[in-house]
């Protein structure tokens, strides 16, 4: 389970992250929203170790993870995505999901590069499968279409075998089609006991996917609750959602 408790980010006199304390089981698929520059992209740097929180705590399993640095959380079991998909662009998908696969055994694996094993090879495939990508395996990632540049990123978090994934803005950018296959497999994970934080500005996204919302706005938690209620709430579409509804946001 992951625990946070009173987490504050400051940026000098900015307070990106101010207080914000939820919980998140394993299986449990929950959705982190709220208006452009809510501290969103801040707390997820914080839970996955880019940033290290002005104060509170972040703890998983039990375990505080405060001062690790994201490889070390890594091997703890929490791995993440990036708004803007962060892979090799100089490999093939199916090299990119090797590599990561490796990267929790050997970190040092960018500097000393060894060649990759037979067993990340199928572990990889398989990996490839599922998010769609086996026909692409062989394919240089620069020449990959958007959409699944994204698939990619999300096969390199789970090469690492997470636990805990951390998908930021997952369905930015995917067409309807793209988007409804990538929801299908998120909530396949989550069955299968991964605990998943996503941050997203699509409400179809947040609708068809959550358990659980949590309504971030200037750093605080301004709401919780299933999307239905998160909807109803007054300061949520006064600020967020608009008057007229959660239906008035498809980003
Ligand atoms: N590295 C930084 N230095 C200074 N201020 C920052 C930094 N990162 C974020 N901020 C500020 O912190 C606040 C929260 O930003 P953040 O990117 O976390 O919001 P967000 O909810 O992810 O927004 P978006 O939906 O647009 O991605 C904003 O006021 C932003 O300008």
């Amino acid at each position: 389970m992951l625990q946070v408790q009173n987490l504050v980010k400051h940026f000098g006199g900015i307070k990106a992250v101010d207080g914000v304390s939820f919980e998140l089981a394993a299986g449990e698929c929950v959705a982190l929203i709220g208006p452009n520059g809510a501290g969103k992209s801040t707390c997820f740097a914080c839970l996955a170790g880019q940033y290290q929180p002005t104060a509170g705590t972040i703890a998983w399993d039990g375990k505080l993870l405060n001062r690790l640095a994201p490889a070390a959380r890594l091997r703890q079991g929490v791995a993440r995505t990036f708004q803007v998909a962060q892979v090799f662009e100089a490999l093939t998908v199916l090299q990119n999901v090797q590599l990561a696969a490796q990267v929790p055994r050997r970190l040092w694996a960018i500097s000393a590069f060894k060649p990759l094993d037979t067993q990340s090879h199928d572990a990889a495939m398989a990996l490839l499968e599922k998010t769609g990508l086996q026909t692409l395996a062989d394919q240089d990632v620069l020449s990959l279409p958007y959409g699944a540049k994204k698939r990619l990123e999300l096969a390199v978090a789970l090469a690492a075998g997470p636990r805990l994934l951390l998908l930021d803005e997952p369905a930015a950018g995917l067409a309807e089609e793209e988007r409804a296959g990538l929801m299908r497999l998120v909530k396949d994970l989550a069955r299968q006991g991964m605990a998943v934080l996503y941050t997203e500005h699509n409400m179809d996204a947040v609708a068809g996917l959550a358990d659980r919302v949590l309504v971030l706005i200037e750093g605080r938690l301004a709401a919780q609750g299933s999307f239905e209620e998160i909807s109803r709430d007054s300061t949520v579409r006064r600020r967020y959602l608009g008057e007229s509804g959660a239906g008035a946001i498809h980003a």
